[in-house]
């Protein structure tokens, strides 16, 4: 319906002609979307092959790392090395911290292309993406999950479902998401008269992404999602996935990525964090990793608030100590097999991983036992043994950090180890996959977030189902990932409600880990984060500054309006 000041204002412009626009919007090929199928590697396939390849030609030689910014490769006085987790004598790359000039450097850089690229149409920026999709799908495939397997100790399968399958879904869906957001445009009442349209830019200055180790995919996310939405990044990997995010950057130049456009620069954590948020050319901050780092970014983004040029845009996935509700109605064989994959692929370094559990007095026993049972089972060691469940942990300080829960459990009489608890560092940093049972709903180990393989139970009375509910939102100041083990569907849809705001990502009878990009779009809230979603559709309409445009293609003769002359 037209609105009664538009009737009056097409009546008074009636007779005068249309121009036409001028704003060009995106004219994409319909494109659909579908998840990366997980391969199998199972004993004489092609994929176990050319990976086994791939795993002997990455571990022969420690690849040397440059810092690169646009088309310069540099390499500083500040030597460092990737080593494997499993097996840390072996170097498997050696890179370079970027000091402050350095990362100054990058930061100019990428202000200077960022306004090159948001002039590159959206249509040829998707094709770009498109491009490193198959790369990443194809020939370049178990160069990364190699990498990922053999500088994060990662399985076969854990490899795959992040370097291979969540970061190839990464950059297909947001495309996709690109491309059905950009379908939508404000109305306008009277093309012939006005012409309302919504375009796309990058935000003017720089995006600091800033990845954790724990999953390729991420890395390859934090930095490229913005540089698809038109902004110049510069991308601080973690130094503990340095080789498999290094792999990510080349095949997206190979793509077609312009120099410049995403910046490569390894850096001491918190130099990087004091320089960028001291740039007044600081637009957003893409961080994955945990509360206190994020929280020290914010903090440091405050202080220099009059600086900016932007209100910088602060995402923040951040840390989880995610749960498993069980009722007593629940199914055991599945409470027991999804509580040991969550708690302990990837020896629980999972931001979604199950790391406490509320388990009823009456399905205790059975419960303990399956745990126990199924844990005695998990082969720990060198990752790319087929066989081995989960590799080392990520580094030393990792390594102390879980171990130090350890030894302080073994020391508190609210705490029983039931399984596991023996670690060893003399080769890699191995931690046994640890199940503990506390009589303290409130003790650490039921709230701070240890991310490592370390499970604990607190068992309750039946009749205080409400009030075990209740701890689940009121013991942690985290809300990531949760689940609730049922068959009672009027108890799920009580915990539905109970529960709502304990997680973001929320599972009724199924692990708390494992979402997939454009199935279970990812993030928590409270302190787990801004929410943004990744793997949703929301996430690429954070990375960009949308701008209104009205076109009117009539003059405005009239000063007075028409009732006036009535
Ligand atoms: N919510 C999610 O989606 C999600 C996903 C993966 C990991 N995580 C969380 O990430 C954490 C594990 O990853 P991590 O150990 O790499 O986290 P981390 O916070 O130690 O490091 C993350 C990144 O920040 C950098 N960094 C450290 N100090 C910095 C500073 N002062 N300024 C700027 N950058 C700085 C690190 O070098 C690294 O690149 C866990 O808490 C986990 O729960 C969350
Ligand atoms: N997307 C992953 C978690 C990512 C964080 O580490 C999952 O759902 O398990």
């Amino acid at each position: 319906m037209l609105s009664v000041w538009s009737r009056a204002a097409r009546g008074a412009r009636s007779l005068e002609r249309a121009a036409s626009s001028i704003v060009e919007l995106p004219k994409f090929q319909d494109f659909g979307v579908q998840n990366e199928p997980i391969l199998g590697y199972r004993e004489g396939s092609q994929e176990r092959c050319e990976l086994a390849e791939e795993l002997k030609r990455t571990a022969a030689c420690t690849e040397d790392v440059p810092i690169v910014i646009g088309d310069e490769l540099i390499k500083t006085g500040d030597v460092r090395h990737q080593v494997m987790p499993h097996d840390h004598s072996r170097k498997l790359a050696k890179f370079y911290y970027a000091d402050q000039k350095t990362i100054q450097k990058a930061i100019d850089v990428s202000v200077e292309a960022q306004r090159r690229w948001d002039r590159t149409s959206l249509e040829e920026r998707v094709c770009i993406f498109q491009r490193a999709a198959e790369l990443m799908a194809g020939e370049h495939r178990q160069r990364l999950n190699a990498a990922t397997m053999l500088g994060q100790s990662k399985s076969v399968i854990q490899a795959e479902i992040d370097a291979a399958c969540e970061l190839i879904d990464f950059f297909r869906f947001n495309v996709f998401f690109l491309k059905e957001n950009a379908k939508y445009q404000p109305i306008s009442e009277d093309p012939s008269v006005t012409r309302n349209s919504l375009r796309f830019r990058g935000i003017d200055g720089f995006i600091a992404a800033i990845s954790p180790f724990n999953f390729t995919a991420i890395g390859g996310n934090l930095a490229y999602t913005p540089a698809l939405m038109g902004n110049g990044v510069v991308w601080k990997p973690s130094d503990t996935a340095l080789l498999s995010n290094w792999r990510i950057f080349n095949i997206l130049r190979d793509a077609g990525m312009p120099a410049g456009v995403v910046n490569f620069v390894p850096a001491d954590g918190p130099t990087f964090g004091r320089t960028i948020t001291s740039s007044p050319h600081l637009a957003g901050v893409n961080f994955t990793g945990s509360v206190p780092t994020f929280n020290w970014i914010w903090n440091e983004v405050g202080k220099n608030l009059d600086k900016y040029r932007n209100y910088p845009r602060l995402i923040g996935e951040c840390g989880g100590k995610n749960y498993h509700f069980i009722h007593p109605s629940a199914d055991v064989q599945s409470v027991v097999t999804s509580t040991i994959r969550s708690a302990f692929e990837y020896n629980g370094q999972k931001c979604s991983a199950c790391s406490r559990m509320y388990v009823p007095k009456s399905l205790y026993e059975p419960i303990k036992q399956g745990l126990l049972a199924e844990r005695a089972k998990l082969k720990i060691g060198d990752p790319t043994d087929f066989s081995v469940f989960t590799g080392a942990v990520i580094d030393d300080k990792a390594f102390a950090r879980i171990t130090g829960y350890i030894k302080n459990a073994k020391n508190n009489p609210k705490n029983k180890i039931l399984g596991g608890g023996e670690f060893d560092d003399s080769k890699g940093y191995f931690v046994q996959p640890t199940i503990i049972e506390t009589s303290d709903p409130h003790d650490k180990l039921m709230t701070e977030e240890i991310f490592g393989p370390v499970l604990t139970l607190y068992v309750y009375e039946d009749k205080d189902l409400s009030k075990a509910l209740a701890l689940v939102g009121s013991s942690t100041k985290f809300a990531l990932t949760g689940a609730v083990f049922s068959k009672d569907k009027n108890f799920l849809k009580t915990a539905l409600e109970e529960l709502k705001m304990t997680a973001g990502n929320f599972y009724l009878n199924d692990k708390s880990t494992g979402s997939v990009v454009g199935q279970q779009p990812f993030g928590g809230g409270r302190m787990s984060g801004t929410n943004d979603k990744a793997g949703g559709p929301n996430y690429v309409m954070r990375w960009t500054s949308p701008q209104s445009i009205k076109e009117t293609f009539v003059p405005l003769r009239d000063v007075d309006y028409p009732y006036m002359r009535d």
